[in-house]
């Protein structure tokens, strides 16, 4: 580790040896004079050999203390090399936390090199931390983000701060960027002058990009043309977006906590939504038409698609639900449908509409056991008409027939026009066949009384032909054949009335 401090050994301890030995030098120095003075004046040999004795004596203890001494020094010095030792290994054991530490860390001198980085750090830039001496923070900083970190060393020296955070991109050794939240902190010595840098980092990279992801989700929410709906498990609304309110008319405020049938427009029945929850629970997606109502009271109809969405466990957590106006479309589209199957003079299902409708009736009757009657209708002399009073009065007076037939019937039966003076009625839900005469007849004498056109008083009448099924025929085919040739025997046999296929 490299901010380790050897433990120096005891300074008191040599200093007093040293001390010691001063002493004794100068003790066995005093006593060397004082031979060299005896020898040469007064002193006597016993006192000669007294003091040496005392000295030998002095010696001696000294000797003794001295090596006393050094042991103690040794064992300082054993002391001083254990205290290293575990020094060591405490230093071995932090650099082992700080190397497996979860979060990346870094120390870089004030010139910005790096002094020390551990794993996490490595693996975030995707350096090895050989490949990291030659480079700085600065060179692994993302160019948009370089400013900024360079503005907030500059401020972590300049000024009083002790450390700062920010969120930053580095550039990986192998091009990817990758976004940290970092925490640098400069250390100062005693007299306060910078010496590291600390740095302390974790990789967000993915909250980074869930919270793009959010961002974006968020516009798309709220700059889409499309309507949306979110309600929670118990389909209250728990959020909708502008084009919401300006396809409804109804403010966020108006429907939150409330439940998406403040929309409904009651066109829909009970089958219908049930319908739907149950393909929502199946397939946890719905999509189809629903007719619904504005704010306004405006009844519109949308394209709606609904998605549930589900937590890991598979619990739904909430329903969205995407809608565009689509009335106009579904207008033109009823538009092409109503031309396409009903005649435009007496708004009666044309002769494609009504071949439809025969066919479903057969089916129908096939299915069922049931009977049906198809009744073909010519007008009489209808030319005439044309030819009298002009074509207007000719088309009032069709649209005056199509009346009278159609209110002679049920509304379960069909009435067509299948052109010109040519008229069919499908009869259904025949369980009294006598009710084919009876009809037929009430047509016969209905058309026979006197039309009103303008203020001419206008005479015509109807030729009808009838045939049944199962009886006479089987498929619209020979049905159609059938009662076409049914009525032109009413016309050989003098109009007015109706004749029974085969009869
Ligand atoms: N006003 C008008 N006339 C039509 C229309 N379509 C066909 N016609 C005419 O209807 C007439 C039908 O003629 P027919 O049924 O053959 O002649 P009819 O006079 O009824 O003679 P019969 O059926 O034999 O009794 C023709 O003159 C057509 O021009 C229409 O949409 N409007």
């Amino acid at each position: 580790m490299m901010y380790s401090k050897k433990v120096a050994p005891d300074s008191m301890t040599f200093e007093a040896l040293a001390e010691e030995n001063r002493r004794l030098r100068k003790i066995i120095d005093a006593l060397m004079d004082r031979v060299e003075y005896g020898e040469a004046g007064e002193s006597s040999a016993y006192g000669v050999f007294q003091s040496t004795v005392m000295l030998e004596n002095l010696v001696r203890l000294r000797t003794h203390e001295l090596e006393a001494a050094l042991e103690r020094n040794e064992k300082i010095g054993r002391d001083l090399q254990h205290a290293n030792e575990k020094l060591a290994q405490s230093e071995d054991g932090f650099r082992n936390i700080v190397d497996n530490a979860p979060i990346g860390m870094s120390v870089m001198d004030t010139s910005y090199h790096f002094a020390l980085v551990n794993r996490a750090f490595c693996n975030i830039v995707g350096y090895t931390s050989d490949e990291l001496k030659n480079l700085t923070p600065l060179t692994l900083t993302h160019p948009d983000d370089l400013a900024l970190s360079l503005d907030n060393f500059e401020r972590l020296i300049t000024e009083d701060i002790s450390s700062y955070q920010i969120e930053k991109r580095y550039i990986r050794k192998d091009g990817e960027v990758v976004w940290v939240q970092l925490t640098t902190s400069l250390l100062r010595d005693t007299q306060g002058q910078p010496i590291h840098f600390v740095a302390q980092m974790q990789d967000i990279t993915e909250r980074r990009r869930s919270e793009e992801q959010l961002r974006l989700a968020a516009t798309i929410y709220n700059s889409s043309n499309e309507a949306m709906m979110i309600t929670d498990a118990q389909n209250t609304i728990v959020a909708t977006n502008p084009a919401f309110t300006a396809l409804t008319g109804y403010a966020a405020d108006d429907v939150l906590g409330k439940n998406p049938s403040v929309l409904s427009s009651g066109k829909q029945d009970k089958q219908f939504y049930q319908a739907m929850w149950e393909t929502l629970a199946q397939h946890h997606y719905w999509e189809g038409d629903v007719w619904n109502r504005k704010k306004s009271g405006e009844v519109y109809a949308e394209w709606l698609s609904i998605s549930a969405v589900q937590d890991d466990d598979g619990q739904v957590q909430n329903y969205v639900a995407l809608f565009t106006d689509i009335t106009e479309q579904k207008q033109a589209a009823d538009l092409i449908w109503k031309h396409a199957n009903y005649d435009a003079l007496t708004q009666l299902p044309n002769r494609r509409l009504f071949r439809d409708r025969l066919e479903q009736g057969v089916k129908k009757a096939e299915r069922n056991g049931d009977v049906l009657a198809l009744l073909f209708i010519d007008l009489d002399h209808f030319k005439e008409v044309n030819d009298t009073l002009g074509h207007q009065a000719g088309d009032d007076l069709l649209v005056q027939v199509a009346n009278r037939i159609t209110s002679e019937v049920r509304a379960s039966d069909t009435v067509a026009r299948l052109g010109g003076d040519e008229f069919t009625v499908i009869l259904t839900d025949l369980a009294d066949a006598s009710r084919i005469d009876r009809v037929a007849q009430a047509l016969v004498d209905s058309l026979a009384k006197p039309f009103q056109l303008g203020n001419q008083e206008v005479h015509v009448s109807a030729s009808i032909g009838i045939i049944v099924y199962p009886d006479d025929a089987r498929d619209v085919h020979s049905l159609l054949k059938g009662a076409d040739k049914a009525m032109y025997r009413s016309k050989s046999e003098g109009r007015n009335r109706f004749t029974y296929f085969g009869r």
